[in-house]
């Protein structure tokens, strides 16, 4: 399994998978291939990286606090809604320094993006009402905004040559030696698959985060005495976590890939072969679909010892090359994944430090479609501590 994943998620026969097109766009760079995926991946990348990260941890800590100031007042949380709304608006915070997440105009804008989100593995049937001819219109609206939004600070840069250190920033002033400057439409397809990528999986992965630490005593109380170190660290209950303090968690990095693990957010990632190609004696054809499932490696006894279990301590030793493929493997590897820990860590520094919860319906199920999630959105009872 380990070995056939391997070999489709970097095989350069296999190509994108063509899903994602419609609605993100023809430049979105889960769609492009050779030298344009190439340099699309180089923005992403350079927008991820610790430098760049660096300049976000603030602004991430504000709008964890943010989140969590609320929910001392409330009976019960949707954690699902909650945690959706905390990572939108660290991506519209990395998009445009200059947008504030929480005014009306980008709530709106989340749900267009959510519209998105649930368009785009439907069936592409564009008649009234149906979830493909919604999620198209709200790719419309979210495209006019992101269009006024590149055009002003294009403007800006022309004017003044300043530049703000956030996406819209990278991908506008990103001059590639062949292709030059971007196009609006490249910038836009790729701000959306931003958007799209960063959404669900990190909101998610926090939900199955709280859930799974909830019922793991043992688990829990290594990350919380890891966190209240830190806290006990400052000198004033008014602290700013700093970069140097989220390289400070290891047990709860353990526990955060223990859960990508366990959970599998992304469960299949899908390539479209583009022309015949031969592996271990069958010939596969051109055009053929293959899924690369997750849960066979990430739940395999033989590689993961009681691999139903949550056991952040199995991170102690690290994984072996592709037997931890939460973020894909290849040229394709999410490029979002250092964010996506980042924004884990500082929300459950916020959180432990500050409430206990229990869930309302501690049998909740468990939907696997489209991306595996607790049926009541994880519903739970706050305790301030
Ligand atoms: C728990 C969080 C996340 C998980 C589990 C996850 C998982 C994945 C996986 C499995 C892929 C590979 C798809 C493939 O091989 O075709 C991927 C690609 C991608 N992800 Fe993520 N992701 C997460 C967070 C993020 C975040 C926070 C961002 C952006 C800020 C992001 C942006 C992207 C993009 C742009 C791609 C496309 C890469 C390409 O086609 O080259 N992801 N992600």
């Amino acid at each position: 399994m380990v070995e056939s994943a391997k070999f489709f998620l970097s095989c350069a026969d296999c190509g994108p998978s063509g899903l994602f097109a419609r609605l993100l766009g023809p430049e979105t760079i889960n769609e492009v291939i050779g030298s344009q995926h190439a340099l699309y991946w180089r923005i992403f990348l350079g927008l991820m990286v610790p430098e760049a990260l660096k300049c976000h941890v603030q602004m991430i800590d504000i709008l964890a606090q943010d989140t969590l100031e609320s929910w001392g007042l409330k009976k019960t949380v949707s954690v699902m809604e909650e945690t959706l709304k905390f990572s939108y608006c660290t991506l519209i915070g990395l998009v445009c320094k200059k947008l504030l997440p929480s005014t009306p105009e980008m709530i709106d804008l989340m749900k267009d993006a959510q519209t998105i989100e649930n368009g785009v593995l439907q069936f592409p049937i564009d008649l009234p009402f149906s979830p493909y001819r919604k999620a198209l219109q709200a790719r419309a609206r979210l495209h006019r905004f992101l269009d006024g939004l590149i055009n002003e600070r294009r403007a800006e840069l022309a004017a003044n040559g300043e530049k703000r250190k956030d996406a819209l920033d990278e991908f506008i002033t990103h001059k590639d030696d062949k292709v030059g400057f971007l196009s609006n439409q490249q910038v836009e397809d790729n701000l959306v698959t931003l958007l799209f990528g960063g959404h669900h999986t990190t909101a998610l992965a926090l939900v199955w985060l709280m859930k799974h630490l909830n019922g793991n005593p043992q688990a829990f109380k290594e990350v919380e005495e890891e966190q209240r170190r830190i806290f006990l660290g400052k000198s004033s209950t008014n602290y700013n976590l700093t970069w140097e303090d989220t390289s400070q968690m290891p047990a709860t990095l353990r526990a955060v890939n223990e859960i990508l693990r366990l959970s599998n957010v992304v469960g299949v990632v899908t390539r479209k072969l583009t022309k015949d190609i031969s592996y271990k004696g069958y010939t596969l054809p051109k055009d053929w679909m293959v899924h690369v499932y997750m849960p066979p490696i990430h739940l395999d006894d033989s590689i993961y010892p009681n691999a139903a279990k949550f056991n952040p301590s199995r991170f102690e030793v690290p994984a072996k090359t592709g037997t931890f493929i939460p973020f894909g493997y290849g040229d394709r590897i999410c490029p979002g994944s250092a964010l996506s820990l980042l924004e884990q860590m500082i929300f459950i520094h916020r959180l432990i430090t500050k409430y206990r919860w229990e869930p309302v319906n501690p049998n909740s199920k468990t939907s696997y479609w489209p991306m595996p999630s607790v049926k009541d959105e994880y519903l739970v009872h706050v305790m301030s501590i």
